[in-house]
């Protein structure tokens, strides 16, 4: 007999059916998300480069204007931009208004690059982030069950918000920023160079210092980012799972343990932030000492050079002007670094969720008539690969029937209709179930799904109105329609009690229903589904007995030909199926009706026995009680 793990399971889905891992590099995923932006990326480089170079025009017209203008150094202009300038080399006064229109046509040109750079990356990023948030919510949505069921929903929240966020920081701030700078220190060097090539390489002697340390820096601060959103991320889905948990904290008075356990990893999490705060200090002071060092020595030195006639004062000056403006690329390289650290943490977060494999079908994948025979042909399964949940199933639940399955806890039950639901997939050497005849591995997911009604054991209702609750299944929202599933799973009468009937909203922002009211309001939105197999995972526990009858009775009117099947706890509600499966540690250990059940001497009736006398129990302590 084979027994199967999730981990072959995997396999074999990473063999067939899912798709290919994409790339986990943080470059390929920003390339990704850049198609159809790169024009707008390129425009906002091109405007970039021209407000820089608008604005480094600047110091060398306040040269102009001291050494040529006020002073009496020969222009280095060109003829033609000279006439411009000083078309009267005698008129101070009129040079001077020249020189400070042309300051102020680059000051406007800058002003006007620097808003268009700055709108077309904004526009590009926006439209980038936009895509990313789309592409891991519809990634999401195509995760498997198994992977949902096994990560934590805070921490999956956070990824989705906090590292997007991170990411989208770094494309509409920083990559502007980082091109920027780079093409600043660039252009500052070569400005240097040409009017002191001894001052230029004292200057950029600081730069390779700088960059080492900010280097060093980046490799220091990455890991302790990481801790930072992980425990973040902790944080988070200990907030959820709590505020998602509150009437179990409540019942069982929890609020200590709670409140406990939250100021313990909050405390983590800001003990992570203050050391990061510590290191970003230290790299900010350092930086500011190294800064300051090399603009006091470029002024002592420029000036004695200014001094001993080696350069003009409007060389000084304008030196001075770039040295000042290559200290502060050079040091904000350093912060672009440590935010792009803090983004490659990001991106690599973000890259677990999109590197699982998402559930895709088969190109071939089938949609037959699903009004067929199920049948379960020597299933065995297991979650972990240590113990078998389902141990060599054989059964066939002929099509219109109504099937009923009765097991302890733990049994296999629900796991059998995860099954059949293709929630997990069966993998090849584990047997086979088949609808009509056709191996539902071979079957589209979503077209069995659809075909397939399945109210689970914990329903879940969406903050929505009732109506809409009901009628999410279905492509029909007539109240017609919904009121008449309301009232085959009885729950209409209730329903049209509350002040807003139909349009009464449920859940977080609304009114809290019951938990027989939501088992049945779950029923009245999967027959909506009119799907041709009907799955009941023990979805009759919160209603009474009476109900519970009330509540077959219709449903075995209303859905007559299709296949039911129903799981629970309690032999009454399986009773009058036409069949009914008892299981037993991951195995079928009966099957017949009720009748012949009874007559055997199995599990069966050892329930039927003390579900029986309790009941009888509890009728008598009634009467005792009713006057
Ligand atoms: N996602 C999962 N990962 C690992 N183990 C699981 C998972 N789901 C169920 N199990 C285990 O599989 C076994 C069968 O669970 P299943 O829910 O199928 O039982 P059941 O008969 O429906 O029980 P109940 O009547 O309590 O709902 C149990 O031991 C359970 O702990």
């Amino acid at each position: 007999m084979l027994l199967c793990s999730r981990s072959s399971v995997y396999v074999f889905l990473k063999g067939g059916v899912f798709l290919k891992k994409p790339s986990s590099n943080p470059f390929s995923m920003l390339s990704s998300l850049s198609d159809g932006y790169r024009l707008l990326l390129i425009t906002s480089a091109v405007t970039t480069i021209l407000s820089i170079v608008f604005n480094y025009l600047m110091p060398q017209v306040i040269r102009f204007a001291i050494d040529t203008v006020l002073g009496d150094q020969p222009s280095a202009l060109p003829a033609v931009l000279t006439s411009i300038l000083m078309p009267d080399k005698q008129d101070t006064m009129r040079n001077l208004i020249a020189c400070a229109i042309m300051a102020m046509v680059f000051s406007v040109l800058s002003g006007l690059f620097t808003y268009l750079c700055r709108y077309t990356m904004a526009k590009a990023s926006e439209g980038m982030i936009e895509r990313l948030r789309n592409r891991l919510f519809s990634h999401v949505q195509k995760l498997s069950y198994h992977w949902h069921v096994t990560h934590q929903t805070g921490d999956i929240i956070q990824r989705c918000t906090s590292d997007v966020e991170v990411v989208r920081g770094f494309l509409s701030a920083q990559l502007l920023e980082m091109f920027r700078t780079v093409f600043l220190i660039a252009l500052s060097l070569l400005l240097m160079f040409s009017i002191s090539v001894k001052l230029s390489w004292i200057s950029t002697a600081f730069v390779p210092v700088v960059m080492l340390y900010s280097g060093v820096f980046y490799a220091k601060i990455s890991k302790n980012f990481r801790k930072a959103d992980e425990a973040e991320g902790d944080l988070s889905a200990a907030a959820q799972e709590n505020f998602t948990g509150v009437r179990v904290v409540r019942a069982f008075g929890r609020e200590a343990y709670e409140i406990d356990r939250f100021e313990k990893k909050n405390n983590l999490f800001s003990a992570l932030w203050i050391k990061l705060g510590h290191w970003l200090s230290f790299y900010w002071g350092i930086g500011d000492l190294v800064s300051a060092i090399q603009v006091m020595v470029i002024v002592i030195l420029g000036a004695l050079e200014a001094y001993a006639g080696s350069i003009t004062l409007g060389d000084f000056l304008l030196f001075s002007a770039y040295n000042s403006m290559l200290v502060w690329p050079v040091r904000s390289l350093g912060r672009i670094l440590s935010e792009m650290s803090k983004t490659g943490v990001s991106i690599s977060r973000l890259n677990e969720i999109l590197n699982e494999p998402e559930e895709d079908d088969d190109p071939n994948a089938l949609c037959p008539p699903l009004d067929g025979d199920i049948v379960f042909d020597h299933v065995s399964f297991d979650y972990h690969g240590v113990n078998p949940v389902l141990n060599d199933i054989n059964l066939t639940i002929h099509a219109g029937e109504t099937v009923g399955i009765l097991g302890a806890t733990g049994s296999g039950k629900s796991t059998l209709m995860y099954l059949l639901d293709r929630l997990y997939d069966l993998p090849n050497d584990c047997g086979t179930i088949t609808i009509g005849g056709v191996d539902i591995r071979n079957i589209r997911r979503d077209y069995l799904r659809r075909h397939i009604g399945f109210v689970l054991q914990e329903p879940f209702l969406f903050s929505k109105t009732i109506r809409e609750n009901i009628s999410i299944t279905s492509l029909q929202n007539e109240l017609s329609a919904i009121r008449h599933s309301a009232s085959v799973a009885a729950v209409d009468e209730a329903i049209c009690e509350f002040a807003q009937g139909y349009d009464t909203v449920v859940g977080e922002r609304g009114v809290t229903l019951s938990g027989g009211q939501k088992q049945r309001v779950a029923i009245a939105r999967m027959l909506m589904q009119e799907a041709p197999i009907m799955i009941f995972d023990d979805s009759l526990s919160a209603v009474d007995a009476e109900t519970d009858a009330k509540i077959r009775s219709a449903l075995k009117q209303a859905t007559n030909k299709r296949t039911t099947i129903l799981i629970s706890h309690r032999i009454t509600t399986l009773m009058n199926a036409d069949r009914i499966f008892v299981m037993e540690k991951g195995r079928v250990v009966q099957s017949g009706t009720h009748e012949t059940l009874c007559k055997e001497n199995g599990v069966y009736r050892q329930i039927y026995e003390i579900q029986g006398t309790l009941e009888e129990e509890l009728a008598n302590i009634n009467k005792e009680v009713t006057p």
